[in-house]
């Protein structure tokens, strides 16, 4: 049986676009998690979710692992890019778009890579 910790280092390495939050993209049950979705689906590209209410033990271990207190987490090919914040702030700049953008089309070349 795999442990918390592996489970979400697991998720983390097979997800390329990953977000942990409270609730789903569709309904979400936090503001922060709801902006931060909001910001990320905008960018137009397929990703993973965890609903941390639905994962009690993802959410008391993820902080640990990620050194980050709080959710939601945007997670972008196996890093943390941050909270509501500062995927909001991105989002303002249009950084969030370029670095999600780029990290789907490599996401998807992969795909066709294995599909080939
Ligand atoms: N300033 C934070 C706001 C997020 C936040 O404060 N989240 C709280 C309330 S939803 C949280 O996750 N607390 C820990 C928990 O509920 O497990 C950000 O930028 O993401
Ligand atoms: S659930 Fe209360 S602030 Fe997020």
């Amino acid at each position: 049986m795999s442990t918390t910790v592996e489970n979400i280092q697991q998720q983390i390495s097979e997800n390329q676009i990953l977000i942990y939050m409270k609730g789903t993209p569709q309904l979400p049950q936090c503001g922060f998690s709801a902006q931060t979705v909001q910001a990320l689906m905008s960018c137009g590209e397929r990703f993973a979710f965890v609903n941390v209410l639905d994962n009690p033990d993802i959410r008391a271990e993820l902080p640990k692992v990620a050194s980050w207190p709080t959710f939601p987490q945007l997670w972008v090919e196996g890093e943390l890019v941050g909270g509501c914040d500062i995927v909001v702030e991105m989002h303002e700049s249009g950084e969030l778009e370029k670095l999600v953008k780029a990290a789907g089309e490599r996401a998807n070349a992969a795909q066709e890579g294995d599909n080939a």
